[in-house]
């Protein structure tokens, strides 16, 4: 994707407008700008009159106090910008706050906090008064006054701006390490993911789509009053929880459209306990608050020394300004301090803390879906069309024309980069690998069946075995038809896009055929046994649980449970065939050997619906997932929908197609499809 024309007037024309529910594919733009987190300095006017207990002094982008080492001498740190008492709403506004809207117009994400300790200023920045409003009211002026000029009113009278443009507000806190969504307070511990691109995201945050400020200010009043606010002896109205206000702007240009990120966060401030006089829920609260801005301290540390591993996870505050710290974001750090000399070790600890801040580096992209004019083949119907579904958890691609009064839920970007049959060749790929892997087997458990036969003495008027001279005709005729279908497929088509569209399908029909023609091994073996083969040496393979152990050809990869065993449980580990105390009884082993294909479908269907349905305790129970696979599981399903196919369980990342066929394999699946 290139990322210039994000950079250049809008050229939208209404010409050249496609409509806007085509489907669309989302990249991050290739290119990677870095820049610092910008951090400010804004000291308060002091709440009392005396002047002689102020320890606070500023003079143009420094600030000094006394140091508490030595009180000859003063502490010296130099900023961005640092506005005084004196300084208003607006000045820091246009000077911070302004300059940065663009980016989220042209996809990219943007971030303005306001940290620091309690009673220092935060939330009067963020929120302000109704006389004097906050950076919060001011963007939002900002930005509907400013998007159609961003995105073409030069294309003339036909453009349709409100169509070309969608702001999406969400509003949360974080409350005792709960994310709480204050337009829908009875979510009260919503989880946060991360999607394929890296994206963080409130899973089923409540958007609204807002077309003016007055959309804005009709759902932030009353949703303001959710906040927790309480008193406490250094603050009258102190905000007990992190707050978060989160704009997803959307801009159209031509058939590109920039999904952009805006976060306005008002943290709740450090606050030293003997002072704040809180007991009880506060002390509670005030614990939370601490942990997590001490987190956010940790977080700033390993950033500054390059570690290996950014704590991020350590605290959902965190977990959720990943992108605003060391992501992909352009950050600017509102540091309130109070100028008062009780105040004086909060404001060292805070110019400290905003020193080493400003050393943080975010590299930023932009987001960019591009229109496909093309209608999504029908295998793709889960990665494209029914990731447009407004209202469910997969809302990838919102449409932009949504009206205002849509209530939506938040959904994670869509992975980066999905082209149109990407996925068809991939599943095909991923079958014809299968089917070779399961030809593969079958072949060695020929040969050594052959090798024991060869082994033993043979009397001399026995006959060939059939069954084996079956499963050998057979396995040389999908061998042959796998050959042909790689010929097929190196063969120049009319063009290169029909050919994948029309051919897949069949190829995928002749191979799943070829499949269905090849007995199952199993039955072959059973026939052995049923011959009398049984008193032979059985053949060593794979156990049911995947241990290569048992003597007991029942416990091939390939073999098919009892019905008994075919219940919602089936997939759970289980140690039944771990060893070869328990062999199936021969004439067991034959009635479901019988009808093994629909009982194997039945079993893959069950395995999916575990897939789909199972919580995250009863996903780890599955052989081989353990609690973090069953965690990404989960994950994967909470943020996209159920599973369509094995093959999506290669979207999570981590799910190598090594660790997918093993899964299977060890869960008893035979095909993925
Ligand atoms: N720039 C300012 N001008 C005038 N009054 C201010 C200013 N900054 C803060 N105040 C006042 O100081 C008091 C504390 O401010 P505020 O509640 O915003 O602090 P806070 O940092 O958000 O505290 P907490 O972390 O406890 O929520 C309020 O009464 C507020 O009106």
């Amino acid at each position: 994707m290139d990322v210039s024309a994000s950079r250049k007037r809008p050229t939208i024309s209404g010409a050249s407008r496609k409509p806007l529910d085509m489907v669309m594919e989302r990249k991050k733009s290739g290119e990677k700008r870095q820049t610092r987190v910008k951090v400010v300095i804004r000291v308060r006017p002091p709440l009392t009159q005396d002047n002689s207990k102020i320890c606070v002094g500023t003079a143009g982008n420094k600030v000094e106090i006394f140091n508490h080492r030595n009180i000859k001498e003063n502490l010296q740190y130099e900023f961005s910008s640092v506005f005084d008492k004196s300084s208003s709403q607006r000045e820091i506004f246009e000077v911070c706050v302004k300059p940065l809207l663009g980016h989220a117009i042209k996809g990219e994400n943007v971030s303005i906090f306001a940290y620091g300790p309690t009673g220092a200023g935060k939330t009067y920045t963020m929120l302000g008064t109704e006389e004097d409003p906050g950076m919060i009211p001011r963007v939002m002026h900002t930005l509907f006054q400013s998007l159609p000029a961003h995105c073409g009113t030069a294309a003339g009278p036909a453009l349709n701006a409100a169509s070309d443009h969608k702001v999406s507000f969400s509003f949360l806190e974080i409350y005792n390490e709960k994310v709480q969504d204050l337009l829908n307070p009875s979510e009260t511990d919503l989880p946060i993911r991360e999607d394929g691109n890296h994206n963080i995201f409130v899973a089923g945050l409540t958007e609204k789509v807002i077309r003016s400020f007055d959309d804005f200010k009709h759902l932030f009043g009353p949703a303001s009053k959710n906040r927790t606010m309480a008193a406490t002896k250094l603050n009258d109205r102190s905000s007990r929880s992190h707050c978060i206000v989160q704009l997803k702007v959307d801009s159209r240009r031509g058939n590109q459209v920039y999904h952009g990120k805006i976060y306005l966060i008002d943290l709740a401030g450090s606050e030293d306990n003997r002072r704040t006089g809180n007991i009880g829920i506060r002390l509670k609260e005030s614990g939370a608050i601490n942990k997590s801005l001490f987190v956010l301290g940790e977080v700033v540390d390993a950033i500054n020394n390059n570690l290996p591993r950014i704590p991020y996870r350590n605290s959902k505050l965190t977990r959720l300004l990943q992108d605003s710290i060391g992501g992909s974001c352009h950050a600017v750090m509102i540091t309130n301090v109070s100028p008062e000399e009780s105040f004086y070790y909060d404001t060292y600890c805070t110019l400290n803390f905003a020193t080493k801040s400003r050393k943080i580096v975010n590299s930023n992209t932009a987001s960019i879906s591009v229109d496909r004019p093309a209608e999504p083949p029908k295998s793709l119907k889960r990665s494209h069309s029914e990731s447009q579904r407004v209202g469910g958890k997969t809302a990838k691609h919102p449409k932009l024309s949504d009206g205002h009064s849509t209530s939506s839920h938040a959904s994670p970007p869509p992975s980066a980069d999905i082209s149109p049959l990407g996925p068809l060749v991939q599943r095909q790929d991923h079958l014809e690998r299968t089917v070779k892997g399961c030809m593969k087997k079958m072949e060695d458990l020929v040969s050594k069946i052959h090798l024991k036969s060869a082994s033993k003495p043979r009397h001399p008027t026995s006959k060939p075995d059939p069954a084996l001279a079956e499963i050998q005709r057979q396995l040389t005729q999908v061998q042959r038809q796998l050959k042909e279908l790689e010929q097929h497929r190196e063969k120049p088509a009319v063009t290169e896009q029909q050919r994948k569209k029309e051919q897949k399908p069949d190829r995928r029909r002749s191979l799943r055929k070829a499949l269905a023609s090849v007995p199952s091994i199993d039955s072959v073996l059973k026939d052995k046994t049923n011959t009398g083969s049984s008193s032979q040496a059985p053949v060593k393979g794979v156990t049911k649980s995947g241990v290569w152990m048992t003597e007991d050809p029942s416990c091939s990869p390939l073999f098919v449970p009892a019905p008994s065993s075919l219940s919602f449980n089936k997939g759970f580990k289980s140690t039944a065939c771990k060893t070869s105390a328990a062999p199936r009884t021969p004439s067991k082993f034959k009635s479901d050997a019988a009808n093994f294909t629909s009982q194997q479908k039945k079993q893959n269907e069950e395995f999916l619906t575990i897939l789909n349905t199972a919580p995250v305790r009863r996903l780890q129970e599955l052989h081989t997932v353990g609690a973090k696979r069953a965690r990404l599981i989960f994950d994967w399903r909470q943020a996209h929908g159920d599973f369509s196919s094995f093959d999506d369980l290669g979207d999570i990342p981590g799910f190598t197609q090594k660790y997918i066929h093993s899964l299977l394999q060890r869960n008893f699946i035979l095909t993925d499809d």
